[in-house]
């Protein structure tokens, strides 16, 4: 075993940061030295480089330690349930985070720094076969310069490099991303980026086109088996070369950049050039296609520099991607291949070099054969030099294990700062800040005017018009940090799992996105407010506050120009990046005191609510439990329109209001058939459910006066109760941690609540019972309390935690509550039991657009098992 490496002691919700021997590298009157923090580390980290002629790229893996299992009651409710683990690994892999960092290879020191300062050489202390015998610590390494800079790592590192075929690992890489990341694939037409659904079955063979300084064509026919079938020596090193020599450029990005200017009919002679204006209809040639890539200046007596380095710059993007494109289809036709997969860092998300490879392979294959592009695209190699650490079991990953998110990670890229993901906070607000204060949007895209009419093969125009690109440090958004959740599972009642949807709304219509990037703008400083609140109010909390809204700002910007920048996201996605952007920002729990002043407000009048429903009639006290669901869902401060109300007056007369409104049939009423399913008609006596799973939504008086109420009745009837809360916190909603606190409360006031509270082990004092084993002695029907795994207002299930994916197998009735779970995701979702969807529409444009309704109206769904 390795020496263990430096690691410090730190809560998972406040990271220290280790500045010890900190120091300034390079100049001190730089405008941006590097600070390196020598001692500070991931908790434990895992590396695999690759090493290209152009870029290096590193893959790393953080694991945060998991203190999930040490919880008491978690573990009682395992027993309970009858979850449990056995012998076997709890979980085939680990949990942590992938992140993507490139560096140019020329600037290898940089690279060296960054690795030495996040210690990421010295990883894998509880994994011996991470490390060789003789404890020196291994990288996996491919790309030519894992042989070429070999002794310069283990000089500088002390490191031995583990060599990995570089063919091996771009084609590992290819298949991991196409089998675990969802909406990796895309195809690119003539502006337009569609993502694919890959399906698992049918994914072979393929053609590998991997293009970065030289291209590599490889037939892949399954996981590990392939045959690298051509290749060329034109390609991204031919581009960056060629065009520094041409155009004097400084950077990749800045020559790229010029070729969105440029007009290449000055340098490129086209058919029209030596048909005196006229097609070559003949064989299908138009005047304006390209008969000769930079023909053109054969025939001036002009220097380079008499042209414009623009025009050269698109010209040579041009001639390079078409050609790549042409020799690719011709493979794939050498191979009867309709799929060919891009990847390499020349391609680098740009829209005109995908569009220019889709269309040659569209008009070469007359559309038999298909172009798609990766998100993850020039990190191929590297990923797969990282899959071939053994027992890692990044194998077994599926999609549902992956949740990727998208921190503001610019200090990583160009090496300007080397710091922990965590511990940089401050280096995160104070990057922030500079940009705020120099008036740079992070996002702000290079303009691009459309380039002129250019023609290759009868290709006309090239539309990817209003494209931007954007500095490296932003196009790094574009890859998010890959979270390895191994608790997370696909919700096992969801009828068809394959064809779920969870966005009801669809923000690749422009007109959805503008409405709510404007709704979430507008609630900006209302959040930040509370956020700032719930932190003390310190100049700390203000700081961060304002770090918070542009970062969030930021990507709201970003998402506007390119709706696809961060894959296929819909508003789940959005209301999600805003929580994570607030915990980004060290904001644990922005409505912490609201939530705790509302639960005690509603506790307080939880008595005579109680009292009025038990003297109702069965019916009666069904239809009002339901009205009291709706009603008390108003509560939500993530609705511009309620939080204008809640200036207005009290929670309990807010609440009071709101149940006098309600007035049925409501907007959607199924009441009727849900009363049926319980109540019976007739004579005839339904059969009990025997667990039902209620998504609860909001604290306060949605769960205190709406949900436990409901949930009485069911307990009261002999169901198993489960209330299925957030993991962490979101807006208002009540999670998980919360909810056997406000339960004890209520069970204060009522027997039936407080009997099968202890039935369930929420009761503390009841957990000592629970210990002697005594379950079965319980009279009552059990309540209790699963998290679903997310921290966000919505749901999505494909991925939910792995208890409740348990705790649904046994159930036969799910209740989702709230805008987020019911309407925002989910109105659409069939399952395999009864489901009934309750909320109230807190949101006049989703009222129209859903339910042909107005705001304030309300949902009650009732759908039989399918
Ligand atoms: N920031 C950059 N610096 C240099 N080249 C870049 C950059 N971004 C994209 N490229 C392009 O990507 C190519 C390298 O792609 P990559 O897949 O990393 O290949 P390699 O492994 O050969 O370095 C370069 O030749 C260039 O065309
Ligand atoms: C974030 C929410 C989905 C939460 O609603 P809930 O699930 O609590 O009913 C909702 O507040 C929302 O859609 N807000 C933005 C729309 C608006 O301000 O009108
Ligand atoms: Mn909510």
């Amino acid at each position: 075993m390795a020496a263990a490496p430096k690691s410090m002691h730190r809560s998972s919700s406040r990271p220290q940061l280790d500045v010890s021997g900190a120091a300034i590298q390079g100049n001190l009157e730089e405008r941006d030295p590097s600070i390196l923090l020598p001692n500070q580390s991931d908790d434990i980290s895992h590396l695999a480089l690759d090493i290209g002629g152009s870029l290096i790229k590193l893959v790393y893996f953080s694991r945060h330690a998991d203190h999930s299992n040490n919880d008491k009651r978690k573990k009682s409710l395992k027993e309970r349930l009858g979850i449990s683990n056995g012998n076997r690994r709890s979980y085939p892999i680990l949990g942590g985070r992938l992140h993507f960092v490139k560096f140019e290879t020329r600037k290898l020191n940089e690279c060296l720094d960054f690795i030495s300062s996040k210690q990421l050489h010295r990883g894998g202390i509880d994994l011996h076969t991470w490390h060789s015998p003789d404890d020196n610590a291994i990288i996996k390494a491919t790309g030519g310069g894992a042989y070429k800079f070999a002794d310069l790592f283990k000089e500088r590192l002390g490191v031995s490099i583990d060599k990995e075929d570089e063919m091996d690992c771009l084609v590992a890489g290819a298949n991991f991303l196409l089998k675990a990341i969802r909406h990796e694939a895309f195809t690119h037409m003539e502006g337009q980026k569609e993502f694919v659904q890959i399906d698992h079955n049918d994914l072979f063979p393929y053609l590998l086109v991997n293009i970065g300084s030289g291209v590599s064509m490889i037939k892949v026919d399954g996981d590990g088996s392939f045959q690298r079938v051509s290749g060329t020596n034109v390609g991204g090193g031919t581009y960056w070369g060629l065009g520094r020599l041409l155009t004097k450029c400084k950077s990749f990005d800045e020559l790229l950049e010029l070729s969105q200017r440029g007009d290449n009919r000055v340098i490129d002679m086209l058919v029209g050039d030596i048909y005196g204006g006229m097609d070559y209809s003949k064989i299908g040639l138009s005047a304006s296609t390209i008969a000769s890539s930079f023909g053109k200046t054969i025939s001036e007596n002009k220097e380079p520099s008499d042209y414009r380095p623009e025009d050269i710059s698109l010209s040579l993007l041009r001639m390079i991607s078409y050609n790549i494109g042409q020799i690719s289809y011709l493979n794939a036709l050498r191979y009867g291949i309709k799929r060919i997969f891009f990847g390499g860092f020349f391609i680098r998300g740009h829209a005109y070099t995908m569009d220019t490879i889709s269309f040659a392979i569209h008009f070469w294959s007359k559309g038999q054969a298909q172009a798609m592009f990766l998100r993850h695209e020039g990190f191929l190699g590297a990923l797969g030099a990282f899959m071939s650490y053994e027992k890692h079991g990044l194998d077994d990953l599926m999609a549902h294990h992956l949740v990727e998110r998208f921190p503001m990670g610019a200090p990583y890229m160009g090496g300007m700062i080397h710091g922990p993901p965590l511990g940089d906070l401050n280096e995160k607000i104070s990057w922030m800040e500079k940009f705020v204060r120099k008036g740079t949007e992070i996002t702000a895209p290079v303009p691009m005017c459309p380039p002129g009419t250019t023609g290759v093969g009868g290709f006309e125009r090239p539309s990817s018009k209003g494209d931007t690109l954007r500095s490296d440090a932003s196009a790094a958004f574009n890859v998010g940090v890959l979270h390895l959740v191994p608790t997370l599972e696909v919700f096992p009642l969801l009828a068809d799992p394959k064809t779920y949807e969870p966005n009801t709304i669809n923000l690749s219509d422009h007109s959805e996105l503008e409405y709510w990037f404007t709704v979430l703008s507008e609630h900006m400083s209302d959040i930040v407010d509370k956020a700032v609140a719930s932190e003390g109010g310190t100049d700390d909390a203000k700081r961060r506050g304002d770090a918070f809204a542009h970062a969030f700002s930021a990507h709201l910007a970003r998402l506007m120009e390119e709706p696809a920048a961060y894959g296929k996201f819909g508003l789940a996605n959005l209301l999600e990046l805003r929580e994570e952007c607030l915990r980004e920002f060290q904001f644990m729990d922005a409505y912490k005191t609201i939530k705790q002043r509302e639960n005690e407000a509603s506790l307080a009048v939880l008595q005579d609510l109680l009292m009025e429903l038990d003297s109702m009639s069965e019916e009666a006290r069904l239809l009002s439990l339901i009205e009291g669901v709706l009603a008390a869902n108003i509560f939500d401060w993530g609705s511009c329109a309620c939080v204008d109300l809640y200036h207005k007056g009290t929670i309990i007369e807010i609440y009071r209001m709101s149940r006098k409104k309600m007035r049925r049939p409501w907007r959607v009423d199924g009441f009727d058939n849900f009363k049926e399913r319980l109540l019976g008609s007739g004579d005839e006596k339904p059969k009990t459910h025997k667990r039902a799973l209620l998504f609860v939504d909001n604290s306060g008086a949605d769960i205190v006066l709406g949900m436990l109420p409901l949930a009485r009745e069911l307990l009261r009837r002999g169901t198993e109760v489960i209330l299925v809360a957030n993991s962490l916190p979101a807006l208002n909603d009540v999670t998980a941690m919360e909810i056997p606190e406000i339960v004890a409360e209520a069970a204060k006031h009522c027997d039936i609540l407080r009997k099968a509270a202890e039935a369930g082990g929420l009761l503390v004092d009841a957990m000592v019972n629970i210990q002697d084993g005594a379950v079965e002695n319980y009279a009552s029907a059990p309540l209790m309390v699963v998290e679903n795994g997310c921290g966000s207002p919505c749901l999505d299930f494909r991925q939910v935690n792995s208890e409740l994916a348990a705790v649904a197998k046994d159930a036969d009735l799910v209740v989702l509550e709230g805008m987020g779970r019911a309407l925002h995701t989910n109105f659409n979702a069939r399952f395999k039991c009864d489901t009934l969807k309750l909320a109230m529409v807190k949101n006049q444009r989703l009222a129209e657009k859903l339910v042909q309704g107005n705001i304030f109206d309300c949902v009650c769904r009732f759908e039989p098992a399918v």
